[in-house]
Formats: C-alpha cells, sequence, structure tokens
C-alpha cells in the first residue's frame, strides 16, 4: 500500500524560478525513506508538498491513492494521518508549557483528557523528556525544543511521519535516542521520512532513498542508491566512510566485491571475517 504519493509535481514560490518540476515519489507503507540533496535542492519543499502545506503548480499529491484536498475538511483529515516535523522547532512550538504544547495536537483531536494525557506521557518518554513537561517551552535549549517539536507529532500517532532535518542540532545521545523512537514506531508499522544531509545515518536508517540532484529525484534501495559515489557528489553529498573502508577491503580482496555495509557491525564483520576455531 501506498499511503503517500507525488505525481509528476512542479512548484515555484511566487516570482521565483521553478525549485521542482515533474516530481514522482512514492512513499510504501511502513518503510524508512530517506530525503537527500543539497542545500536549496527542495527538500523542505518537497516536504511541505507531501504533507499539504504547500499547494503543487503542477501534478497532484494523494493520499491512499485520492488527491489531496487543501480546504480546512481536506487538510485535517490529511493531518490525522501525516504529521510533518518542521525543521526549526521554534516555526512549530507556541504554547507556554512542554506537556500543554505536546498535547496540543491530541486535544484537537477531540480525544479524552485521559488519552490525551496518556498520549503526551508516553510522546514525552519516547523523546526522553518526560522530565521537561512541566517547563517553560522558550527556556528549553534548541535541542531540548527540537525534541518537543517531535513530540508533538508522535503524540498524534501518525500513519506517516515526516521529518525535516531531525537530527540537525541534537548531540549524539540524542540522535541515537532518536533512532531508537523512530525503530520503535516503524516497528509498530509507522511509515518514516527524513530528510537530512547524513550520508551515513541515512544508510544506517533508512529502507529507501530518494536524492534530488541536477533537479531530479532518483529513489532506489538506500544501500545501493547511496552508494553511487558519482550521484552523491552531485548532491553535494559525502560519500559514507563505511562504504570508503568497505571499497579498500574488496580491493584487497579482504571483501567480496558488491559488498555494502550498512553499520559499524557490518564493516567489522567484513574487515574480521569469523575465524574458524581451533578447540
Ligand atoms: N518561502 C519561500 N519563498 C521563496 N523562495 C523560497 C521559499 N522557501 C524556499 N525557497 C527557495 O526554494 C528553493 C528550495 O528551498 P528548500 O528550503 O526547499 O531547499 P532544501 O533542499 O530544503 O534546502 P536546505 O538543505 O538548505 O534545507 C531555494 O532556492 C529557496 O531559496
Amino acid at each position: 500500500m501506498i499511503p503517500l504519493r507525488v505525481r509528476e509535481v512542479g512548484y515555484a514560490y511566487e516570482d521565483g524560478p521553478p525549485v521542482l518540476t515533474g516530481l514522482s515519489l512514492a512513499v510504501p507503507a511502513g518503510r524508512a525513506l530517506a530525503l537527500l540533496g543539497p542545500n536549496g535542492s527542495g527538500k523542505t519543499t518537497l516536504l511541505r508538498l507531501l504533507t499539504g502545506g504547500l499547494v503543487p503548480g503542477s501534478g497532484r499529491v494523494e493520499l491512499h491513492g485520492t488527491p489531496i484536498r487543501h480546504d480546512r475538511k481536506g487538510l485535517a483529515e490529511l493531518r490525522r494521518v501525516v504529521q510533518l516535523v518542521v525543521q526549526d522547532p521554534d516555526d512549530q512550538l507556541f504554547s507556554a508549557s512542554v506537556a500543554q504544547d505536546v498535547s496540543f495536537g491530541p486535544l484537537n483531536l477531540g480525544l479524552a483528557p485521559d488519552e490525551v494525557r496518556s498520549r503526551v506521557a508516553e510522546a514525552l518518554a519516547a523523546l526522553g523528556i518526560a522530565e521537561l513537561a512541566e517547563r517553560p517551552v522558550h527556556l528549553l535549549s534548541f535541542g531540548q525544543r527540537k525534541r518537543v517539536a517531535i513530540a508533538g507529532a508522535v503524540a498524534m500517532r501518525p500513519q506517516v511521519l515526516v521529518l525535516d532535518e531531525p537530527t540537525a542540532g541534537l548531540d549524539p545521545a540524542g540522535q541515537e535516542a532518536l533512532l531508537d523512537t523512530l525503530a520503535e514506531l516503524r516497528a509498530a508499522g509507522t511509515t518514516v521520512v527524513m530528510a537530512t544531509h547524513d550520508v551515513d545515518l541515512a544508510l544506517r536508517w533508512a529502507d529507501d532513498a530518494a536524492v534530488l540532484a541536477d533537479g531530479r529525484l532518483h529513489t532506489g534501495p538506500a544501500a545501493e542508491l547511496l552508494a553511487d559515489t558519482t550521484l552523491l557528489a552531485a548532491a553535494s553529498l559525502r560519500p559514507t566512510w563505511a562504504h570508503a573502508v568497505a571499497a579498500v577491503l574488496i580491493a584487497h580482496g579482504v571483501a567480496p566485491p558488491g559488498t555494502l555495509p550498512r553499520t559499524p557491525a557490518e564493516l567489522t564483520a567484513l574487515a574480521l571475517p569469523a575465524q574458524p576455531r581451533t578447540h
């Protein structure tokens, strides 16, 4: 099933040149999709089109096979299914306290107060910020505000969670906690789309990748697409260190050709193949 799909979408901001032209992308259910591309290539624009914040100039965006409507009712329906976490948390947070902010969406769904409370507690715990519940949002650090913004989307229990550079500004522990949270959401069936500049992260995390380069969207399995050094260069992205090391191991006959490690553990297994037991 394809919950979200863009078909031949084109977009230009007012008085500006076309940002996206004739792009198509399917977001299959339950998958993790990483969207990569250079600054200004249109990642945020594409995510805003996918989530109803922008109306395509041409083409269409479909939710469960039906073109999305950009009127109030259509967007309310879309928001029940699809949640966007924007790049800058300050564009998303506006309540006085953390708990108030995270409860805003579930309250808008008309859920009972007990249900709202349990969703908020669950989302805050998932993001590792339960202790911040009563803190004023404006006194939090950037990384903390970023986690609050993500918790707000998680509390909506969307089928599709769309994140615009969610790890930017998070410390390494925060990034790991976020990846753990996303893994739990995916295990529960949530589809996750993430824009990122971090090829290592995308390779480790994503099933599928979409790379904006030279005005085109290249799509495919993350492990294959992100091993394409020509494409990465066209998208101003650095090849992953794991692939660089794998290339050396392959060149020296240590690893078989075509080996694409995705994690440090997989790379270690290539470099140090299991030795036969001697006793
Ligand atoms: N509100 C806007 N009005 C006019 N032009 C805009 C607006 N938002 C973005 N643009 C332009 O559209 C193009 C694509 O921007 P977008 O933010 O989608 O790129 P991006 O790939 O997300 O970039 P980054 O990696 O820097 O976040 C850029 O040239 C940008 O200047």
